[in-house]
């Protein structure tokens, strides 16, 4: 896909041609992405799909095979200038486990450079926000996975990033701090705030999501709203988010077999 201007940060996430492969695995192939600044996109996909693989090519933490990306415009092979605009939260966000929480978090804020007064209030506030106020002063190895994630979310957001990548937030979550995470994305994506969102809880997309794309192979096999899926899905194969799921990851995984096995013949 080629298009004018792209890169040229009209969009708060693009990806052309999108791959990486490690050795004969092809973790993701020839993905396309174009997001609007302030759109919540939740992005779908089985196990081993190519979802964290690509939310750490554009991250910065993962160098694709081959393609391009951008966020904001600055491509992600500019590393400082992707951080600066970015938020991420792995599965299991890494932590200093001796450190206290607001510990870990101080030093967050420092490797941002944000001013001691203003990183202390952000950090109050989001610690008193998700009940962690009476944990801030305990060592993070003694946290539940809950306290682990919450405290990750804290320092994924604390400089304020424009594009927040976010993978599976509310799993291990009691209701009350899963709630306080999905009402943090829906004001977040109020303003201009992009939040790139991957979870196998489809409540959570359907709820929160302007958009949706579902990986599978490490392909994309179909995106649009969360409405125009489901009504695309009534045709046949039922009428929920889940439907939507269980039918395009199923037809491309017989699409797939058939063209495997139909090259398989040609070549025997
Ligand atoms: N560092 C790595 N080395 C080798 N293979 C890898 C590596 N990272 C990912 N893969 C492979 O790439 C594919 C995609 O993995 P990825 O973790 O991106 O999937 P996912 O959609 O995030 O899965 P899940 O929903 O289970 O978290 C898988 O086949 C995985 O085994």
């Amino acid at each position: 896909m080629t298009r004018d201007g792209m890169g040229d940060g009209s969009f708060a996430i693009e990806a052309v041609g999108l791959r990486k492969h490690f050795g004969d695995v092809v973790a993701v192939e020839s993905l396309d992405l174009t997001i609007e600044a302030g759109t919540v996109y939740g992005f779908l996909g089985p196990n081993g799909s190519g979802k964290t693989t690509t939310m750490r090519m554009l991250t910065t933490l993962t160098r694709p095979t081959a393609g391009e990306a951008w966020i904001a415009g600055v491509p992600v092979t500019d590393r400082a200038g992707v951080i600066e605009h970015v938020g991420y939260l792995p599965e299991e966000p890494p932590l200093f486990d001796e450190l206290t929480a607001r510990e870990y978090l101080r030093h967050v804020a420092a490797l941002h450079d944000i001013p001691g007064s203003a990183a202390d209030e952000r950090i109050e506030g989001y610690l008193d926000r998700f009940d962690l106020d009476d944990a801030a002063d305990r060592r993070i190895d003694g946290f539940s996975t809950g306290m682990r994630k919450k405290t990750g979310l804290v320092g994924a957001i604390l400089h304020e990033p424009t594009v927040i990548f976010l993978d599976e937030p509310t799993s291990g979550l009691d209701p009350r701090a899963a709630r306080t995470v999905k009402d943090l994305i829906a004001e977040f994506s109020e303003g201009e705030t992009t939040i790139f969102l991957s979870t196998h809880i489809l409540s959570v997309v359907d709820e929160l999501a302007d958009e949706v794309g579902v990986l599978h192979d490490g392909r994309l096999v179909a995106e649009g709203s969360p409405s125009d899926l489901k009504r695309r899905a009534e045709a046949g194969a039922g009428e929920t988010l889940e439907d939507v799921f269980l039918a395009v990851t199923a037809d491309h995984a017989e699409e797939y077999a058939t063209t495997e096995r139909g090259a398989a013949a040609d070549g025997a």
